[in-house]
């Protein structure tokens, strides 16, 4: 269908960027994320919350350990209670599949 080969994502190759419309369809299937940003900077970008420091700083170090595995880094802005995290692929000055499937696994990350 044409309509897929827009939204689709799961089609595409993990790091190119997506099209406006490929980025607004999947931003609807995550929890809380947003686009921060324009042009070669357009990321997304979800802020966690937390009781205190450590358990922050607990998240932080899984998403560290979670983001060398992926190889797919993101930038992270650390409050006593809160995280930042923000995604964009930098080789492609874009957003990609690769920063949606790394969004879900830190999605997944904070609800242990
Ligand atoms: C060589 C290495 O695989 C690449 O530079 C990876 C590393 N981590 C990355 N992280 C992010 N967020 N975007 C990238 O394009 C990227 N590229």
């Amino acid at each position: 269908m044409a309509q897929d080969t827009q939204t689709n994502t799961s089609a595409a190759p993990p790091r190119t960027a997506l099209s406006a419309t490929q980025l607004i369809a999947n931003l609807a299937k995550v929890e809380g994320w947003k686009l921060h940003g324009d042009g070669a900077d357009i990321a997304i970008e979800k802020t966690y919350h937390f009781d205190n420091f450590l358990k922050t700083m607990s998240f932080v170090n899984a998403v560290a350990y979670l983001a060398e595995q992926q190889d797919h880094h993101p930038e992270l802005l650390v409050t006593y209670g809160t995280c930042s995290v923000r995604f964009n692929t930098h080789d492609v000055q874009g957003v990609s599949r690769s920063d949606f499937e790394c969004a879900a696994l830190v999605d997944a990350l904070a609800q242990r």
